[in-house]
């Protein structure tokens, strides 16, 4: 048996987390056994050093290389037990983040996130990701209206309009798997084109 694995991802702020919910409510009315997870963090080891990459102050290639270390540890011990036991697993970001974040947001050399991705998922691969795009300034905003900002998210516009370039990078070798959402709208027409999204690649 083999489930479903879904990746969200999106620059701070572009409403990942305001729609998953009801991502998960949709599948779970087809009937399936949905889980969510989160990336940096997913298991007990994960979510200590998801704690210590958010605050703690480091390096580049520290940053990138605990964030492999977490998701080996999520992959291993969350992801395919989930998958094998034929679940939904819905996943606030993943490897894509990575490729985002510390190779367009750090700059550090796409060889190695490679590298690492390969060794580190293997074959566990998301068969859906939905890109939450959004202008920076925009998510800006509305990071202010939301919450505290964490090491990473006190970055200033130019790092995330480098994370947000990487993203459409890889929605442009990934077209079949990244699929992306306009952002910018209300949450009722964000999750108008989500719902499309699912009806269109899940609906018999
Ligand atoms: N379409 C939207 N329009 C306006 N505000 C939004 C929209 N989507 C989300 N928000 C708000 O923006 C903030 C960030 O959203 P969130 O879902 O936490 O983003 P992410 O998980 O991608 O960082 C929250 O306060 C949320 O209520
Ligand atoms: C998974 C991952 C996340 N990140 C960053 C993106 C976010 O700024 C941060 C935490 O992600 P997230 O959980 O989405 O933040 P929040 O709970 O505040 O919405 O980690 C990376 O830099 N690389 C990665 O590989």
């Amino acid at each position: 048996m083999t489930g479903r694995f879904i990746s969200f991802e999106g620059i701070d702020g572009a409403g990942k987390s305001t729609h998953i919910q009801a991502v998960a409510d949709w599948f779970r009315a087809r009937g399936d056994d949905v889980q969510l997870s989160r990336e940096p963090g997913g298991t007990p080891l994960a979510e200590s050093l998801r704690s210590l990459v958010l605050n703690e102050p480091m390096g580049s290639l520290t940053e990138l290389l605990l964030m492999f270390a977490g998701r080996r540890d999520h992959v291993e011990t969350v992801i395919r037990p989930a998958l094998a036991a034929g679940r939904t697993l819905l996943c606030d970001r993943f490897t894509d983040a990575s490729f985002a974040y510390q190779g367009g947001g750090r700059g550090l050399p796409l060889p190695v996130l490679e590298t690492l991705a390969d060794w580190v998922q293997e074959d566990t691969e998301p068969e859906l990701t939905l890109w939450f795009d959004l202008p920076s300034a925009q998510a800006a905003a509305r990071r202010a209206g939301a919450r505290e900002a964490d090491r990473i998210e006190q970055q200033d516009l130019d790092f995330f309009d480098r994370v947000r370039g990487a993203y459409a990078a890889r929605a442009a070798q990934a077209p079949q798997r990244i699929v992306r959402i306009d952002a910018s709208g209300s949450v009722d027409e964000v999750g108008a084109q989500v719902l499309a999204v699912l009806r269109q690649r899940y609906s018999s």
